[in-house]
């Protein structure tokens, strides 16, 4: 009997470990994390510091938790409406308002500190102004008023290459600011997409996202010229001299597909499409961050 009870509690403990996990959105963040990571090598011709890739990775990987966290705490009305968001921890009631936010500052403030106090205040700075962006400008503000909402938003989540770079040498690099621009071009397509799909739920979340306003067909147009754009930006790590030909070669393939997927997407489009085409480019986004790393590599070690 004693037992039982006991397995109860740990079992109890490992399920609220697994909901402040989720209240992190793990996946994004470790998306988010490999973009800083990526711009740390980039930053230098051989390895980083370790101590700047350890505490740096740590301190922005708190901070970019801590932002979901407060997107979490200040959506959770909103998340309550959707199917896709529904199950998180807020709106279940399996974790609530003070535990989310102790939880939320509690990392955030150890994020910041740790970045300040072993990195440099710069990276420190930027981070902070980065976990503003989203959970405060994007998530309170944009996402409620403005159907280029997450093109502006998108700017939070395009920052992490650029803090990664400055954590290692202390500056914001122009190289730093073209990974900056591919993210930053890349989030209209990947998330429109998932729009496209959600289109009904965020309607009656009234949330005024792009296919909610303009209809899915003009959103569909905008995937695509997104998608045209940021196969010219991504050029522009081979065009400046920081990667090379390998680079080239891999990215203007996912490119090629991903173009291929906006194209379908417009005009020959079939149920599934847009999930697709979100999914893609994740897989896309990820690509070109390994590439640009291990051309970084191949090109310094030659
Ligand atoms: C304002 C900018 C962005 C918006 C509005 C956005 C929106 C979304 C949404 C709504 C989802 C679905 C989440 C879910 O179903 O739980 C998602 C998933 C995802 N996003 Fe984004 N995103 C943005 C930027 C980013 C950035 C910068 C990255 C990484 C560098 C990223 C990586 C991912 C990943 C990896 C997933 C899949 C998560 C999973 O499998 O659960 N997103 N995004
Ligand atoms: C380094 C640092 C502080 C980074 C912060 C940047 C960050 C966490 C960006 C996340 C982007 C994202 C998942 C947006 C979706 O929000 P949403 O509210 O539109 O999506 P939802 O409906 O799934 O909640």
């Amino acid at each position: 009997m004693v037992a039982t009870a006991d397995s109860m509690k740990i079992a109890g403990r490992k399920y609220r470990l697994h909901e402040y996990y989720e209240l992190c959105k793990p996946r994004v963040v470790m998306l988010i994390v490999f973009t800083a990571i990526v711009g740390m090598f980039l930053a230098v011709p051989g390895l980083p510091p370790l101590s700047a890739l350890l505490w740096g990775t740590l301190g922005i990987a708190l901070q970019a938790a801590s932002a979901a966290a407060v997107n979490q705490i200040i959506d959770r009305n909103i998340d309550a409406r959707m199917a896709r968001t529904c199950g998180r921890p807020l709106v279940t009631g399996t974790l609530t308002m003070t535990e989310s936010i102790v939880f939320a500052t509690v990392i955030g403030l150890l994020g910041f500190a740790l970045l300040w106090a072993l990195v440099n205040p710069l990276t420190a700075v930027l981070t902070q102004f980065t976990l503003i962006g989203y959970a405060g400008i994007y998530t309170l503000y944009l996402k409620r008023a403005t159907p280029q909402n997450i093109v502006i938003g998108g700017a939070a989540g395009a920052a992490p290459p650029v803090l990664g770079w400055a954590a290692v040498t202390g500056e914001v690099h122009a190289h730093a600011l073209i990974l900056f621009a591919i993210i930053f071009v890349w989030t209209p397509p990947h998330f429109w997409a998932l729009a496209i799909d959600r289109r009904d739920e965020y309607a009656k979340a009234d949330i005024p996202m792009l296919p909610v306003t303009h209809g899915i067909d003009y959103t569909r147009t905008q995937v695509l010229l997104y998608t045209v754009l940021l196969t010219a930006v991504t050029v522009l790590p081979f065009a400046t001299g920081m990667s090379g030909w390998l680079y080239l070669g891999g990215t203007l393939i996912l490119d090629a597909v991903f173009l291929a997927y906006a194209v379908r997407l417009k005009w020959w489009p079939v149920p599934g499409l847009p999930m697709r085409t979100f999914g893609y480019s994740i897989v896309y986004l990820m690509g070109i961050f390994t590439l640009l790393l291990v051309d970084h590599y191949v090109v310094s070690f030659q």
